[in-house]
């Protein structure tokens, strides 16, 4: 593009100010959001009548979005929504927002505020999906509603992907949008899901806060681990039950922790952008990792949120035996979930838990599981990486570093590499150690602030993504 066209375009730009009566509707229109309860109980089990209302309600609540004539919106697997919003400039290739707006259940009691009451507290929204993911729902639709009201006609096509089911697998709602867009002949250049955070306070030492933009995601299996023996009168015990059986087997998973796979990944280059951020002696540790890798990966794996980080996990998440008090059981059951390390397969994790068991007594069979996600490049070339860098270094001039990492959990996005290698999963939020723990937890809230500068986010994310002509080159390339 030539200079008077750049200069154009920076003036065709609309600045993301919000009079004080956006501000407000903009936070009444996430309370409202979130009272709609859209629970997932189960893979097959959902609040349908609250989905179908979250349906009627972004209608309500985003007018212009749905009136426009180069926006047209579908209804997918129901429930799911699909929008596709027509760019000016067919040459560029399109991108893709995504968020979903099912939450994990809520039981009342802990809760400060009801989890589906929307009520603002001291600054803060609170209820279940404030962080995940209604906020970013939300966020997409207002900042879109908002530069359309300002006549804002986007010159890259883009879709809005919002699904209904990711919180049980994604398989009605990510899946078939996916699938339509692949018959549809569809080839992104990027998109953006959930996943990662600007995080706050989770390394001590580290004053400032720093981005993460999660460039893979780890596997999963499904385990479940199942002992037989033959029942008989519990007043004559055999010497080992299956119960007993059982529960040394899962024990012995706990106690034997898979590798920790802390190596070359995206994790060692932000550590490295890190660096410089911290005091001494950590400055020094992590600058020689060639020499304190060992160190590092040790001091990593003592916390249990950095050892997500570092490997495989195990995680015994249910446990079933017993039919009567004095019969002795014929059957134990227990599940392991285990979030596999980028860095390993389904097929190893699997041979070293068989070797960890080590006792045929105990049957293993995989009810699911997937290979961790490629990873996305994050380099100077990465256009959807560093369009991202560059929004989230424009909203957050305080945030020195943005680094890839990976996502510990499990996203929609997993169900989009047919249609790209560039998956980022990034939301434009700061997160302390407590807000993790509200995540599917107690007393999940967004501030009202915090709020607004998503919507900001989006707003500019948007324009930029018109715009952004690559990473400012370095003195002596040019
Ligand atoms: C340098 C180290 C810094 C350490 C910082 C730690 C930061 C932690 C940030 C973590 C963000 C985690 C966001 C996770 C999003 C996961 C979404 C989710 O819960 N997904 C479900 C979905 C699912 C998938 C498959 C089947 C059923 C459900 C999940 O269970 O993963
Ligand atoms: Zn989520
Ligand atoms: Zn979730």
């Amino acid at each position: 593009m030539n200079l008077q066209g750049k200069e154009s375009q920076e003036a065709s730009r609309i600045p993301s100010q919000f009079s004080s009566q956006e501000r407000v509707a903009m936070k009444e229109a996430l309370k409202d959001a979130i009272k709609i309860p859209t629970v997932s109980f189960g893979p097959e089990e959902f609040n349908t009548t609250a989905l179908a209302e979250f349906g009627e309600f972004i209608q309500k609540a985003f007018p212009t979005v749905f009136k426009t004539s180069f926006i047209q919106h579908e209804a997918v697997g129901s429930y799911s929504h699909l929008f596709t919003v027509r760019g000016s400039d067919p040459s560029l290739q399109p991108y893709l927002l995504m968020a979903h707006i099912d939450v994990v259940p809520a039981p009342q009691e802990g809760w400060e505020v009801p989890p589906f009451s929307g009520l603002e507290r001291d600054g803060f929204i609170y209820g279940r999906g404030t962080l995940d993911n209604k906020n970013s729902v939300m966020a997409i639709l207002q900042a879109l509603e908002l530069l359309l009201v300002r006549n804002y006609v986007p010159r890259r096509s883009f879709y809005i992907a919002l699904g209904h089911d990711e919180e049980v697998s994604g398989k009605y709602g990510a899946q078939k949008i996916s699938a339509l867009l692949q018959s549809r002949g569809v080839q992104l250049a990027f998109l953006v899901d959930e996943g990662s955070f600007i995080l706050d306070g989770f390394i001590p030492s580290l004053k400032n806060p720093f981005a993460i933009i999660a460039v893979s995601e780890k596997g999963s299996i499904n385990l479940n681990l199942q002992v037989n023996m033959a029942p008989g009168h519990s007043s004559a015990p055999p010497e080992e039950t299956s119960i007993g059986i059982l529960a040394a087997a899962v024990s012995r998973l706990e106690q034997s922790p898979l590798p920790n796979m802390f190596g070359d990944g995206p994790l060692k280059t932000t550590l490295q952008l890190l660096a410089n951020e911290l005091p001494f002696p950590t400055n020094i540790v992590l600058n020689n990792l060639w020499l304190f890798r060992p160190l590092v990966s040790r001091l990593l794996e003592r916390n249990y949120i950095t050892n997500a980080f570092v490997r495989t996990t195990t995680a015994a998440t249910m446990f079933n035996a017993g039919i009567k008090a004095n019969v002795i059981p014929p059957m134990a059951q227990a599940t392991i979930n285990f979030r596999i390390h980028p860095a390993q397969t389904v097929q190893e994790v699997l041979e070293l838990v068989k070797k960890i068991l080590a006792d045929d007594r105990v049957q293993m069979h995989v009810t699911g599981a997937f290979d961790p996600l490629p990873i996305s490049p994050s380099d100077e070339q990465a256009f959807g990486y560093q369009l991202l860098r560059h929004t989230i270094q424009s909203i957050f001039p305080e945030v020195n570093i943005v680094g890839p990492g990976i996502c510990i959990g499990n996203t929609d996005s997993r169900h989009y590499t047919n249609l790209t290698s560039n998956i980022y999963r990034f939301n434009p939020v700061y997160l302390n150690p407590q807000d993790f723990s509200s995540i599917h937890g107690l007393n999940e809230k967004i501030s009202v602030q915090a709020y607004h500068t998503q919507v900001k986010f989006m707003f500019e994310l948007i324009q930029d993504a018109d715009t952004y002509q690559g990473p400012v080159p370095h003195l002596h390339e040019l």
